[in-house]
């Protein structure tokens, strides 16, 4: 455009006809316009394109990490790595990338098409923008430092809300609200003063090429207006000079700006990066459908056997150990209770099946077959799982009991609701299984969702079913029912039961006596009466969570 003004200028000076000029300038005009458009629109979509790309990979990554990797973080930060930090990734993308193409392209031309017209008045230029150059140097680290450590704490606030809200009765009975708020507030705080900190050096960098294009200006109309005088150049080369540099300005800005936001961006892609550096489990398995069969039309799934052999697991090399010498058999189909004390490790054995963990030395068969060597999908899909505090996902009834399971025939989820005693509550509710239930499942009671909890693994018709104190939190009449339900199942399933209720134990074809991780006895009820002491005692306090560790020396048998 400067070029075709000042072709225009030229030509007004000589007294020819300047339509051909004119019509020049306003093809490049609207032609850089609808360009500036279509690049505007293409590089918004592109980047787009990235935080999308970026999203499903965190996303996809984050339910697959091993379980404990998920132990490790706060499920709060992961949260925000996937929303906030890719926020951050799209304004840089839209904000730094962009331009700085743009910008360096433009910079470029730009500086050729001044040096062709004058090369003094290039010099004086690229002298002020070097000195703007420095400032810049200086204080794109900071800005990346500072970016950084808001994100950290924008983390904070998600893990710490994450806390907060997941137990948020507790803390409101614990009258917490004013502790875990202040806690909040200072992570907002801290988010706020590096944010700040990164705005300032922002800030001045934006002000050095403010100043950089003012100073560059001042220059070349001091310098350009000698030479002009002199004769060295004409009135139209200082014009078009002064052209160029007035479009050149902006996009110093621009790009002092894209270097800040590349900064803040760079801040954002580590954190997302990061997870990409976290344990996942193996990927090989495409999770098999649950029914391949037509709904109502599913084969039976015979139960499977579990074998425990010289099983030792701790969580990390430097805690003690969990297992020690873990050996029992289960045959398949019947009830199998595990029962110890508090902390004896029953619920890990659990855990050690679904291979969350993996255990140290020994090793552990469903049905003859090294838990290794199944794919986890299927391993996992031929286990059933009610852990101990029975979660229940916010969505519909439905949702929560078909998780996982495609094409569930009505009269399955029909019959698995009567013998889990669900009907009644379905029927109660509004819009019955389609209704929500809240978040964790906070619109039923406790013993439902335990229900529900069953509902589901039974639908997945397991092989293995494991329960997790499972009935702790029912009454008499429905903890009866579903004992009548557990039996049921265990006719063509391996149930095994962490059992803390005398009730259960006392049904179960076998039972597992565990204390400080290990095995004490296996026997029938009334053979450990015979045999073992910590079992005697157990059973006739029914107290079967209470207590601490008892000593395995041959004086407790
Ligand atoms: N993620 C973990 N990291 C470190 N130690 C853990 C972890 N999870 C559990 N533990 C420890 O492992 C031991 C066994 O826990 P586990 O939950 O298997 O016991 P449990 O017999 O099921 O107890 P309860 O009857 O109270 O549920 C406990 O001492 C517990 O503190």
């Amino acid at each position: 455009q400067p070029l075709a003004a000042k072709r225009l200028i030229d030509t007004l000076e000589s007294g020819r006809t300047t339509v051909a000029p004119v019509l020049v300038l306003a093809a490049l005009l609207v032609g850089g316009a609808l360009l500036s458009a279509l690049g505007q629109y293409v590089l918004h979509r592109t980047a787009e394109d990235v935080v999308c790309s970026a999203r499903r990979r965190i996303t996809g990554r984050l339910l697959r990490l091993t379980v404990p990797e998920l132990d490790r973080h706060e499920p709060g930060d992961l949260i925000t790595r996937a929303t906030s930090d890719t926020m951050l990734l799209r304004q840089a993308a839209t904000q730094s990338a962009v331009p700085a193409v743009t910008g360096a392209v433009v910079l470029v031309l730009t500086v050729v098409l001044m040096g062709l017209l004058d090369v003094v008045l290039l010099s004086v230029t690229l002298g002020v923008v070097a000195l703007l150059g420095a400032v810049v140097a200086a204080a794109a680290p900071s800005i990346g430092r500072a970016t950084r450590q808001a994100q950290e704490s924008v983390g904070e606030i998600g893990a710490a809300l994450e806390r907060a809200l997941g137990a948020v009765r507790t803390v409101k009975a614990a009258g917490a609200e004013r502790h875990e708020t202040r806690a909040l507030e200072q992570l907002a705080r801290d988010a706020r003063r590096t944010g700040v900190r990164a705005a300032g050096w922002q800030a001045l960098s934006g002000a050095a090429s403010a100043v950089a294009g003012q100073a560059a200006f001042l220059a070349v109309l001091g310098v350009g207006g000698v030479r002009v005088a002199s004769g060295a150049i004409g009135v139209s080369t200082l014009v078009a000079f002064l052209l160029y540099l007035f479009a050149l300005a902006p996009r110093i800005s621009q790009l002092v700006d894209a270097v800040g936001q590349l900064q803040i961006g760079g801040a954002a892609a580590v954190r997302i990066g990061a997870v990409q550096h976290l344990d996942v489990e193996a990927v090989d398995d495409v999770p098999p459908r649950l029914n391949p069969a037509p709904a109502g039309k599913r084969s039976p799934r015979p139960p499977a056997t579990v074998r425990f052999e010289d099983v030792g697991f701790r969580h990390q090399p430097w805690l003690p150990p969990v297992h020690q010498h873990v050996s029992f058999t289960v045959p398949a189909g019947g009830v199998t209770a595990l029962v110890g004390p508090s902390g004896a490790g029953k619920t890990t054995l659990f855990s050690l099946l679904e291979r969350f963990h993996a255990p140290q030395t020994g090793r552990i068969f469903v049905d003859d077959r090294d838990v290794r060597q199944w794919p986890l999908a299927e391993l996992r899909a031929a286990i059933g799982y009610v852990e101990q505090d029975a979660p229940v996902l916010s969505g519909s009834l439905r949702r929560n009991l078909t998780l996982g399971i495609a094409d569930v025939a009505d009269d399955e989820v029909d019959d698995v609701l009567r013998r889990t005693r669900l009907e009644a509550v379905v029927a109660r509710l509004p819009r019955g299984l389609d209704s929500l239930v809240g978040h964790r499942g906070s619109r039923l009671s406790g013993g439902e969702r335990q229900r529900v909890a069953i509902a589901r693994a039974l639908l997945r018709r397991p092989r293995v079913l494991l329960l997790d104190e499972a009935t702790s939190q029912l009454d008499a009449d429905n903890e009866a029912a579903l004992r009548e339900t557990v039996a049921e199942a265990a006719r063509d399933t391996t149930v095994l039961v962490v059992a803390h209720r005398l009730s259960t134990v006392t049904d179960a074809d076998r039972i597992v006596v565990m204390n400080a991780g290990r095995v004490r006895a296996v026997g029938t009820h009334a053979e450990l009466l015979e045999t073992d002491a910590l079992y005697r005692r157990l059973a006739a306090t029914q107290l079967l969570t209470a207590g601490s560790t008892v000593p395995q020396d041959s004086s407790a048998r």
